[in-house]
């Protein structure tokens, strides 16, 4: 679906096409059909490890924010379908410019976040700093989109900071490509099977 030119298609040459800001929202496409319900976005928060509270509240509003910006026809669906191919529809400003208008990864903004904000340590964020490049980044009056962004990184730091509370450089790479979530999945599997 996200790539119709190929004839040949196996699930690997379509990942290879995918954006990265598709590739950012697939993981929680739990059954790789291209539209990520409420139900998905709750699983995919559960396997990384987050708790009831906070992957239900995330999949109703990342669910309601996102399916009437990528469903395709003019009426909203009520059960909130969000489309992975129209992803690059709902990017929100105030954010880091990072991706670009098409979800694809902009090299120079990511260095930026680190060359801007990253005084502490050359290769990541404190918390302070986050909240800097936060306040940085706000176009102004756009509450949506601070609201929007704030939620982002906050939630990403809660999740993704290392024991001395920084976010490390290759962890905010990670999160761009989605790897983050797989990795994420991958030790919460093996450190519950040794408990
Ligand atoms: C724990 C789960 C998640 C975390 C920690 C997270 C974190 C982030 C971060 C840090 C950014 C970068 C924002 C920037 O460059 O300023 C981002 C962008 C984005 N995320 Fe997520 N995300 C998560 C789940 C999701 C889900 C489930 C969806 C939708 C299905 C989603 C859709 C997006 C979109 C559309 C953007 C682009 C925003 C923009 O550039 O304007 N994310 N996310
Ligand atoms: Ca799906």
């Amino acid at each position: 679906m996200i790539s119709p030119s190929s004839s040949s298609g196996s699930e690997g040459e379509e990942e290879m096409q995918m954006t990265p800001l598709q590739k950012h929202v697939a993981f929680f496409d739990r059954n790789n059909d291209g539209i990520i319900y409420p139900s998905e976005t709750y699983r995919g928060f559960r396997a990384i490890g987050s708790g009831v509270a906070l992957s239900a509240v995330s999949a109703l509003f990342i669910n309601g924010f996102l399916s009437p910006k990528t469903s395709p026809g003019k009426f909203p669906s009520p059960l909130l379908p969000i489309y992975v191919k129209n992803i690059h529809k709902g990017k929100h400003g105030s954010d880091s410019g990072v991706y670009d208008s098409e979800g694809r990864f902009v090299a120079s903004k990511f260095e930026e976040i680190f060359q801007k904000h990253a005084k502490t340590n050359p290769n990541a964020l404190t918390s302070k700093e986050l909240m800097e490049m936060l306040r940085a980044n706000r176009d102004p009056k756009d509450y949506s989109g601070w609201l929007a962004s704030w939620t982002e990184w906050k939630v990403f730091y809660m999740l993704c900071k290392d024991k001395d509370g920084l976010l490390q450089k290759e962890t905010v790479r990670a999160v761009y490509d989605g790897n983050i979530f797989l990795k994420m999945e991958a030790e919460r599997k093996s450190s519950k099977k040794k408990a």
